[in-house]
């Protein structure tokens, strides 16, 4: 059974005061204005904010797709920063899954090339084992040589997912995976993220705007013009009223403020 590397090791992601500005028709924009945000072993931890407050890039600079302005990024106690190109791109194979709304498979390739894509050759039989496991857990093994395009939009998010873990990641980074699906099919992605939370001890960080969404999450960390506005708990409730309430409160408190 695939083991996850976050449990024995550092904390799987430490977010520093990191910013991330961009030049704008003659200003710059602070895309990000120091956010912090810790993600300890078997967490998961969804990002929520109204549009432009910095969701996405966070995601981006946590991946190691960005450079970031000031502050630090460790995954797995490695500050990216530190990491050449090479290297980099090893240690982000290595440590660092990630799923994007668009799903990004290659449509020339089957379901089961595109899985194993990002791993190592020389992982050999092991590979063809953790191949077999993820088809099994997630239900998609009789579309194992399907291509992209036969395949329904929860069964590629499905393969997405499960090549964004082949190589075992410390840390899941998911950028609005259920935005492309109907209500249903997102709430039975969420249910597979939730599960290999609960079930393998996975970590995972999730954007999303959705309150029914981020409720699937152990803790929801807001985010308004960059920095941190408010972490919310969701205590396992799964209740996306109450999230929605919580959220809301959140960005009044900072409109009164
Ligand atoms: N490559 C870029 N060049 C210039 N500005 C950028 C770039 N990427 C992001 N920004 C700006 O940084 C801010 C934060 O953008 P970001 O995409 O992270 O927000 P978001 O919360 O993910 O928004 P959305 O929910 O709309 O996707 C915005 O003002 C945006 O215009």
């Amino acid at each position: 059974m695939l083991q996850t590397k976050s449990s024995s090791q550092a904390i799987p992601l430490d977010v520093q005061q990191v910013v991330k500005k961009y030049p704008q028709g003659g200003t710059v924009v602070h895309a990000l204005d120091g956010v912090s945000l810790s993600v300890e072993p078997g967490e998961f931890v969804a990002i929520m904010g109204a549009s432009g407050s910095g969701k996405s890039t966070l995601l981006h600079a946590m991946a190691g797709l960005i450079d970031v302005d000031a502050g630090r990024v460790l995954v797995a106690g490695q500050d990216l920063s530190q990491l050449a190109d090479g290297p980099l791109t090893r240690f982000r194979r290595d440590n660092l899954g990630i799923v994007f709304q668009a799903y990004n498979l290659i449509p020339s390739l089957s379901a089961e090339d595109n899985i194993r894509l990002p791993a190592p050759k020389s992982l050999g039989k092991q590979l063809d084992a953790t191949v077999d496991e993820l088809f099994e857990r997630f239900g998609m093994t009789a579309r194992r040589h399907h291509k992209p395009g036969a395949l329904s939009g929860g069964e590629q998010q499905r393969i997405a997912i499960a090549r964004a873990l082949i190589c075992n990641p410390t840390i899941l980074l998911a950028d609005e995976p259920t935005g492309s699906l109907d209500s249903v099919t997102g709430t039975q992605i969420c249910e597979l993220l939730r599960d290999l939370v609960d079930n393998q001890g996975r970590s995972i960080v999730m954007v999303t705007h959705e309150p029914h969404v981020a409720m699937w999450a152990d803790r929801i960390c807001v985010l308004k013009d960059g920095t941190n506005l408010a972490e919310l708990q969701t205590d396992g409730r799964r209740d996306p009223q109450t999230v929605a309430q919580q959220y809301q409160e959140a960005l009044g408190a900072e409109t009164v403020a």
